[in-house]
């Protein structure tokens, strides 16, 4: 189905973002994977074969998402895809009264700094390659993925960081598909609830538990393939655009 299509995917080494990538691949794409240094990214491309490879990024680098888009046209040729999945979940109340301890500016920025500004520069730099494309019949030359959170609309307590970063994720989805709709360059955001993945697996099972039964239906957590159908719903259709999805089973996150 994405015979001669390829993909760029950040934090694709691991949950949402390797699930992704596998199906891409499955579908006939061909994919750069995208994730730290220190991620299993180099291992991950190994397992999924010849028509992936890995490159080493910080989304938040401009020289490494350079590199990526270098080796992209090295490998592949061309880019059709950028799938943003990079991301941190951090927590802290606004204010600890016991300790008489204001939330840590560092760690607020840094939460900013990876989910915001990384997905911002990610998109900056891949629509400069995306735009070098033909355009298809219908105008497209190619599609962008971010991924917020529902936490961007139901930021639950110690959440300020983590919701503000998705929030501007979300904010800047219609601004920047208008910016590049004259390319014929398609900015789609996807904010999931709650989903299985090694971001949620360091949480002990008895809360795991007490978050799946939170969901009203399907009550359970999301599978990361949950997640790569709709990156391919929203690849396939180009009526979407623009816009931010909710993939989360009808969770409204409580306080
Ligand atoms: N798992 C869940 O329930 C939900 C996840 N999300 C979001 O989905 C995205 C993917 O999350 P998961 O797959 O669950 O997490 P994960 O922790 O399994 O994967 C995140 C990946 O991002 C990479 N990464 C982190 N900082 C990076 C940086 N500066 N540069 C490049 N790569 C970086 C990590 O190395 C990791 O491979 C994140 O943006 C997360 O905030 C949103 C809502 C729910
Ligand atoms: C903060 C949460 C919820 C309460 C808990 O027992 C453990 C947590 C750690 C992982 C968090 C949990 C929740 O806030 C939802 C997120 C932020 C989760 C990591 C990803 C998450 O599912 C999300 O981004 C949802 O929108």
């Amino acid at each position: 189905m994405f015979k001669g299509l390829v993909g760029i995917v950040t934090g694709g080494a691991s949950g949402l973002g390797k699930a992704t990538v596998e199906q891409l691949l499955k579908q006939g794409g061909r994919v750069v994977i995208c994730d730290l240094p220190s991620s299993p990214g180099a291992d991950v491309a190994k397992q999924f074969g010849n028509d992936t490879a890995f490159v080493p990024v910080d989304v938040t680098s401009e020289q490494d998402i350079r590199n990526a888009l270098q080796t992209t046209v090295d490998k592949f040729g061309r880019l059709d895809v950028a799938v943003n999945c990079a991301g941190i979940a951090t927590a802290s109340r606004i204010y600890n009264f016991k300790k008489e301890q204001p939330f840590d500016l560092k760690s607020f920025q840094k939460t900013i700094e990876v989910n915001l500004v990384g997905t911002f520069n990610v998109i900056r730099l891949v629509a400069g390659l995306i735009g070098k494309n033909a355009p298809n019949a219908d105008g497209q030359r190619g599609v962008i993925i971010n991924t917020a959170s529902i936490a961007a609309f139901d930021g639950q307590i110690g959440q300020a960081a983590y919701s503000a970063s998705k929030a501007g994720v979300v904010g800047m989805t219609l601004p920047v598909a208008r910016d590049l709709a004259k390319q014929g360059i398609r900015v789609v955001t996807i904010a999931p609830g709650l989903f299985r993945t090694p971001m949620m697996d360091q949480l002990p099972e008895p809360a795991i538990k007490q978050l799946e039964s939170s969901v009203p239906f399907p009550s359970r957590l999301g599978q990361p393939e949950e997640y790569a159908l709709l990156v391919q719903s929203i690849i396939q259709n180009p009526m979407i655009n623009g816009e931010t999805i909710r993939l989360d089973g009808s969770l409204r996150m409580q306080p």
